[in-house]
């Protein structure tokens, strides 16, 4: 290739208004989307990439040695982050997206698609409070997934993520691309949170001890399985109920302690990385790779509900059961399975009103 259009090749990575980089994604098609000096790897788009999780997350995908192509999108202020962050000299080619018109080109041939996009909460707000807006951004999205890559896992982060994952099975379902195993709520971060709060506790380095959490991710539906955290140990009736209690509430603490400039997005980017990675490792054949997410279910009389699932090439292959739950988690779980019946089927009746 001569060296000016070396040049205008890589220019036209970083300015996706540039009619250039269409002609870029007709020969990225052709090629199967292989990027040209790229490191062999997975494929992953992020929608709403410029935002308080996007950007973050986006550096963090970007240092994932899994990933070959970094797709960015947004409808503000992609090609400013996508000019940052394809300067770092880590194997994955970034490439940036703005505006729905280029949706299409910014999720053809992805394999795994991640979506922050969304409004955040304000402190007196539930995560309910940002349906009216966020059920729409999704829908809209998720069209988009099912009309360009069909086939793609989807990493759905959205809040109210109780009622966006059910908006999300219903759009793939009316444009027939639903496969169940492909659609994971994100819940991650209430993973991330038990952890932390509970090796506090016994004493323990964070990274050693593992939290089911199982439910949903909203307030009481956020149910944290103290009776079986790894390594084995037990707590006391009050250890028990401020713990489960703080994680039900860290959303909230994060929210406050912003004081009305968002929610969590550094503690969410590593969450979803850290599920990201998982995903891929699934993706690439991994044997054993066990996570939490909120899923399409049969664990419960709902149609979704947030396990421990085992991830594999075809996305959530196995979804686990809840196991043994104590007297505590049971009377935990009949009131999250109240609350998260109204979220699902608020979501399901979004799309079919
Ligand atoms: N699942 C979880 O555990 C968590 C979920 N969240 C949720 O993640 C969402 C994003 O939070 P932040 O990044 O803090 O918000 P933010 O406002 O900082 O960023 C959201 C981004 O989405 C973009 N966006 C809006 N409409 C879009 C569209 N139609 N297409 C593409 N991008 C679009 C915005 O331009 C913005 O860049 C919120 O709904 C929040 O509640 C936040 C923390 C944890
Ligand atoms: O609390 C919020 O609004 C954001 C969120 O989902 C979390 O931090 O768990």
């Amino acid at each position: 290739m001569e060296a000016n259009q070396r040049i205008a090749r890589i220019s036209a990575h970083l300015h996706p208004s540039n009619p250039q980089v269409e002609r870029e994604h007709a020969i990225l098609r052709q090629d199967g989307c292989r990027a040209k000096g790229g490191a062999p790897g997975f494929k992953v788009a992020i929608l709403g990439a410029a935002g308080g999780i996007g950007q973050p997350l986006a550096m963090l995908m970007k240092m994932n040695p899994l990933v070959s192509v970094l797709h960015l999108y947004d409808v503000v202020n992609s090609p400013g982050v996508t000019a940052d962050i394809s300067h770092m000299d880590t194997g994955a080619v970034v490439r940036g997206f703005l505006g729905q018109q280029q949706l299409e080109s910014a999720l053809t041939g992805m394999d795994l698609v991640v979506i922050p996009a969304g409004v955040p909460r304000k402190p007196g707000m539930t995560r309910d409070d940002l349906f009216n807006i966020n059920a729409g951004i999704v829908k809209t999205l998720c069209e988009g997934i099912a009309k360009s890559c069909p086939n793609a896992i989807v990493n759905l982060i959205s809040n109210p993520v109780n009622s966006t994952v059910p908006i999300a099975a219903e759009v793939f379902k009316k444009a027939g691309t639903y496969d169940p195993k492909k659609l994971l709520g994100v819940t991650m971060l209430d993973v991330v949170r038990a952890n932390t709060f509970v090796a506090e506790v016994l004493g323990l380095d964070p990274r050693e001890v593992n939290v089911p959490v199982v439910g949903g991710h909203a307030g009481v539906t956020i149910l944290p399985l103290l009776s079986q955290v790894k390594p084995p140990c037990s707590f006391t009736s009050e250890e028990t109920e401020y713990l489960t209690k703080r994680i039900q509430d860290g959303g909230t603490e994060v929210v406050q302690a912003k004081a009305g400039t968002g929610s969590a997005t550094l503690s969410m980017a590593y969450a979803a990385v850290k599920f990201a990675d998982a995903c891929l490792r699934g993706l690439r054949g991994d044997a054993g790779i066990v996570e939490c997410a909120f899923v399409a279910s049969q664990v419960t009389e709902l149609p979704f509900f947030a396990s421990k699932v085992k991830l594999g090439r075809g996305g959530a292959e196995e979804v686990h059961q809840l196991g043994p739950l104590n007297e505590y988690e049971r009377v935990g779980l009949e009131k999250a399975k109240k609350e998260l019946e109204a979220s699902i089927q608020k979501g399901i009746s979004f799309i079919r009103k």
